[in-house]
C-alpha cells in the first residue's frame, strides 16, 4: 500500500504536527512499559552490588538484591526480567556441569524471585558460556564447538531452569536443533507451559563486548563465535532460522543485536507475524550511556527514541538495560 496524499497545498503534512495533541493523535506506534524485558546480572554473596565498568549504571547484584530489583521492576509494571549469572571462575569446567546444577546461581535466583515476586515473568539464558573457562556457548573439543553434544547439555540446563520455576527459556547459544530438543524434553518432563523465546537470529557482533565484561567472560573468550553466531551480512539466513525455530516449537523469537538490525526485525515480523523481540545489547547501551555521560547527546531522549524505533520496526518487545529508567520516564509522559 502506498500511503495516499494530495498535492501541496491540499496536503500540508505540518498540519498534524502543529500541536502536541495533534502529534499524539496521529502517532503510529507507542512505547509502553509492557514492551520491556529487563536483563540483570546476578552474582554470589549477600547484599552485594558491583558496578560493571563498561556499562555505567548497570550493576551485578547478589540474589537478595536481585529479588528487590525484581520487586521494583514489577511495581513499575515491567512484565519480565532476564537473568545472567556471573559465575565463580572456580565453578567453570570443560564439561560445563555447573550449568545443570539445580542449585547454581541462576536457578537460586529464579526460585528466590518466583517465591517473592511471582507476578514478574522470569526469563533465563540457555547457553554454556558462563560455565567454562573458554567463554564459548558450547562444549569445545580441540578448538571445535560441538553441536549435538552441546544440545544435550542445553536440554539438561533448560530442564533445571524450568524446574526452578522459569517462565521463559532463552536459548542464546545458536546451536542447530536445540529448540526441538528442548521442547520435546519439556513436554516429556511435564513442563508443557514453559515458553521458549529463541535467540533465532543472533549475529556474531562486536556490540556484545560490555556484556562479556559483565559476566566475566572477556579475557576468557578464545577466538570468536563466528562458527555458530550469524554473519552480520546475512538477511535471508535470519528468516530461515526464524522459520526453523518456530517450526521446532519456539513461542517467541528474537533478533540480536537490535539497533543495527532493525531491517531484520521488520522482515521477521512481516514474514511470520510471531511474537518478535529485539535485544538492545550491552554495546548499544554503552554507546547511548557513554555519549550521554559525556554530554554529547541527551541520554533520556536518545534512549526513548531508540526503543520507539524497535516498535516502529514491528517488534512486540525489547530486552533493554534501560528498562527501569524508561519505565520511570514513561510514567511521567
Ligand atoms: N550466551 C551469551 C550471551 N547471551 C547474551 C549475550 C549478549 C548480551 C549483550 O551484549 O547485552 C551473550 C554474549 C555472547 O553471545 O557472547
Amino acid at each position: 500500500m502506498l500511503p495516499a496524499s494530495a498535492p501541496f497545498p491540499l496536503a500540508r503534512f505540518r498540519r498534524t504536527r502543529r500541536t502536541a495533541a495533534l502529534r499524539d493523535l496521529t502517532q503510529e506506534v507507542r512505547l509502553s512499559v509492557k514492551d520491556l524485558i529487563w536483563p540483570v546480572f546476578v552474582r554470589d554473596g549477600a547484599n552485594l552490588r558491583e558496578p560493571v565498568a563498561s556499562m555505567p549504571g548497570v550493576e551485578r547484584l547478589s540474589v537478595d538484591l536481585v529479588v528487590e530489583a525484581a520487586a521494583k521492576a514489577a511495581d513499575l509494571g515491567i512484565p519480565a526480567i532476564c537473568l545472567f549469572p556471573y559465575t565463580d571462575p572456580a565453578k567453570k569446567t570443560a564439561d560445563c556441569r555447573e550449568a545443570w546444577n539445580p542449585e547454581n546461581l541462576a536457578n537460586r535466583a529464579i526460585r528466590a524471585i518466583k517465591a517473592q515476586v511471582p507476578e514478574i515473568a522470569v526469563m533465563t539464558d540457555v547457553a554454556l558460556d558462563p560455565y567454562n573457562a573458554h567463554g564459548h556457548d558450547g562444549l569445545v573439543v580441540d578448538g571445535v564447538i560441538l553441536n549435538d553434544e552441546t544440545v544435550e547439555a542445553l536440554v539438561k540446563m533448560a530442564l533445571v531452569q524450568a524446574e526452578a520455576g522459569a517462565d521463559i527459556l532463552g536459548p542464546s547459544d545458536m546451536m542447530d536443533g536445540r529448540i526441538l530438543a528442548m521442547r520435546q524434553a519439556l513436554e516429556g518432563a511435564g513442563h508443557k507451559d514453559v515458553s521458549i523465546l529463541s535467540y533465532a537470529a543472533k549475529y556474531a557482533s562486536a556490540f556484545y563486548g560490555p556484556f562479556r565484561d559483565a559476566v566475566g567472560a572477556t579475557g576468557a573468550l578464545k577466538g570468536d563465535k563466528k562458527t555458530y553466531q550469524m554473519n552480520p551480512a546475512n538477511r535471508d539466513e535470519a528468516l530461515r532460522l526464524v522459520a526453523r525455530d518456530l517450526a521446532e516449537g519456539a513461542d517467541m523469537v528474537m533478533v540480536k543485536p537490535g539497533m543495527p538490525y532493525l531491517d531484520i526485525c521488520a522482515a521477521v515480523k512481516q514474514t511470520f507475524g510471531a511474537p518478535t523481540f529485539a535485544y538492545q545489547v550491552s554495546g548499544e547501551y554503552a554507546m547511548i550511556r557513554g555519549a550521554a555521560l559525556n554530554g554529547w547527546i541527551d541520554g533520556e531522549k536518545a534512549m526513548l527514541e531508540s526503543l520507539l524505533a524497535f516498535k516502529r520496526a514491528g517488534c512486540d518487545g525489547i530486552l533493554t538495560y534501560f528498562a527501569p529508567e524508561v519505565a520511570r520516564l514513561l510514567r511521567h509522559q
